[in-house]
């Protein structure tokens, strides 16, 4: 129990959704903490609620009003966790923990969702006047509370500090089947387990590869959101119906902690006629950037994630929603097709496999971004490790996760997860009830940007002569850059002199 003069192990800035959960995970956990946010009742806010879930007196959290109170509340060399928007919030804190005094060898982690490369700059920018380390939070509110999943990475000194504590308040898996040792109560602590949290690499690691787990999350929610467009523009189905389906399907391999939300939202009824309160929200989705981060790096890489950048295009094209009104009413689609009883349960069954498909994909394309982000950044990323930190804690937890732990056990040095015999079998089986689910969607006029898009990129990837050497002809005729021949030693460069009679052809270089 804190006395009001005693000094704490770690200070905390930002108690805003994910701050307030990570400073009472922590007091379940014994560590006693120094609490600061720009606005006091937040502060007082969880100091009542500390004592209230503790039944203690005494809260296990100090309150704090300035950042001179924090520091001198902290055992030196002093540990602050940091909880805030990303970008200009993480500076202003920073600028201000200067001029409260901290000191080279204090550290201040970012567990916010800050942009990788500014983590990398930041650990320069600061590094005489603290050490900044940076550990990426997955969880929301309730994984922030009973356990997370935590994407640390930095200074490896500072690691060894931070690594108990990380591991006393992550989540916890059996390790054998990969299932969350759930813990849901206030008070409650587990020991036992494989903590979800694995130190990643260098600055910026860590915080790229939250970056991407963001990805797969939008890829993944937009996939489950297309079923349900299908299954309620398809055939019609309520909500209450469309819930029994999921509810069915998280049963068996598609068991995932976005299944099981969509679920309860699904179920969740309002009002005096109590309607679903999914039917009254608004179709405009919002995004805070680490999508749209994920597709531009694929992007600038060059590595595809096409599942994961039309789950960024589909949350765009949701927020047109005057324009997708007038659209309505000037373009037209397909007939309405009715469908009997056993075309609708074939309907469900295809459905299935091609989300199945689908999120398999959205996975692979994730996971290759990361490996060639680590080639480009000399980083040594464990997949193995990843893939196990994510199977609890976070927002896209899911039994699914084991196999792809299982796959990069089995090789390391896995290219791409669809060539792993497991999932290369498993897409084997369920492509053609996929192929039949994305044909449904067109005929219906039902968009699936992202199962759609996902089932080309497997057609792509299982393709060995693509159309790209008509497109490097396209190239060269208009712009002389050149082409590789397949009758030619590799490396080679031939230009057509397109616009001669003769159309003779040139070896370049
Ligand atoms: N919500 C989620 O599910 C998840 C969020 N994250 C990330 O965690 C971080 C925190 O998110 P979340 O808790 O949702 O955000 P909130 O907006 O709920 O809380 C942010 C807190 O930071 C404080 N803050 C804002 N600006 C400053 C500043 N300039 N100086 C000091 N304090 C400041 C706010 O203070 P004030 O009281 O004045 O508003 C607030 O208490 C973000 O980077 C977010 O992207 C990561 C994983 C999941
Ligand atoms: O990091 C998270 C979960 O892992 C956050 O909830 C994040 O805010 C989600 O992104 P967006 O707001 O863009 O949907």
């Amino acid at each position: 129990m804190i006395q009001n003069n005693s000094v704490c192990d770690i200070g905390f800035i930002g108690l805003g959704v994910m701050g307030k959960n990570l400073v009472l995970n922590l007091a379940d956990n014994g560590f006693s903490i120094a609490a600061f946010d720009l606005d006091i009742s937040k502060v007082e806010g969880v100091i009542e609620q500390d004592k209230a879930e503790s039944g203690l007196s005494t809260a296990r959290v100090i309150g704090c009003t300035s950042y001179t109170e924090l520091l001198s509340r902290l055992k030196p060399p002093h540990l602050i966790v940091l909880s805030v928007p990303a970008g200009a919030p993480v500076d202003q804190v920073c600028e201000n923990l200067i001029g409260a005094g901290i000191q080279p060898d204090d550290i201040v982690i970012d567990t916010g969702n800050s942009l990788w490369v500014d983590t990398v700059a930041r650990e320069k920018k600061y590094k005489n006047n603290f050490i900044l380390f940076s550990s990426a939070v997955s969880g929301g509110e309730v994984g922030a509370r009973f356990g997370p999943a935590l994407m640390p990475s930095g200074s490896p000194y500072a690691w060894t500090r931070i690594k108990p504590i990380w591991e006393a308040i992550a989540a916890k898996v059996d390790d054998a089947t990969g299932k969350p040792i759930e813990r849901t109560k206030p008070g409650d602590i587990v020991t036992e387990g494989e903590p979800c949290a694995a130190y990643i690499g260098p600055a910026g690691a860590g915080h790229y590869v939250k970056m991407v787990h963001n990805g797969i999350e939008y890829a993944d929610m937009q996939i489950i959101c297309e079923a349900y467009q299908m299954l309620r523009d398809g055939l019609a189905l309520s909500s209450d119906e469309i819930a029994d389906i999921f509810a069915l399907w998280n049963k068996g391999p598609l068991e995932s902690y976005l299944m099981e939300i969509s679920v309860e939202v699904l179920r969740h009824r309002v009002g005096e006629d109590q309607t679903p309160l999914v039917d009254l929200i608004l179709d405009k989705a919002g995004q805070k950037g680490t999508g749209l981060w994920t597709a531009v790096s694929s992007l600038e890489l060059g590595t595809p994630a096409p599942t994961i950048a039309q789950a960024v295009y589909a949350r765009s094209i949701s927020s047109f929603k005057d324009l997708r009104v007038k659209a309505s009413t000037i373009l037209s689609g397909p007939e309405l097709i009715t469908l009997d009883k056993n075309e609708k349960q074939a309907f469900i069954a295809q459905l299935h496999d091609a989300i199945y498909s689908a999120k398999i994909c959205a996975y692979a394309q994730g996971f290759q971004l990361m490996k060639l982000a680590e080639k480009e950044h000399d980083w040594q990323l464990n997949f193995a490790s990843i893939a196990k930190i994510w199977r609890a804690g976070c927002i896209i937890r899911a039994a699914f996760l084991q196999s792809i732990t299982e796959a990069f056990e089995r090789n390391p040095e896995l290219d791409n997860l669809l060539l792993d015999d497991f999932f290369a079998k498993q897409l084997s089986k369920h492509q053609m009830n996929w192929r039949k689910s994305v044909s449904n969607s067109a005929l219906m006029g039902i968009p699936t940007g992202a199962i759609s898009s996902a089932l080309s990129y497997y057609d792509s990837i299982r393709c060995a002569v693509l159309p790209a050497n008509l497109l490097q002809a396209q190239r060269d005729f208009f712009g002389a850059h050149t082409f590789e021949r397949i009758d030619k030693s590799t490396g080679k460069k031939y230009h057509v002199n397109w616009s001669t009679p003769t159309r003779d052809m040139v070896e370049i270089g």
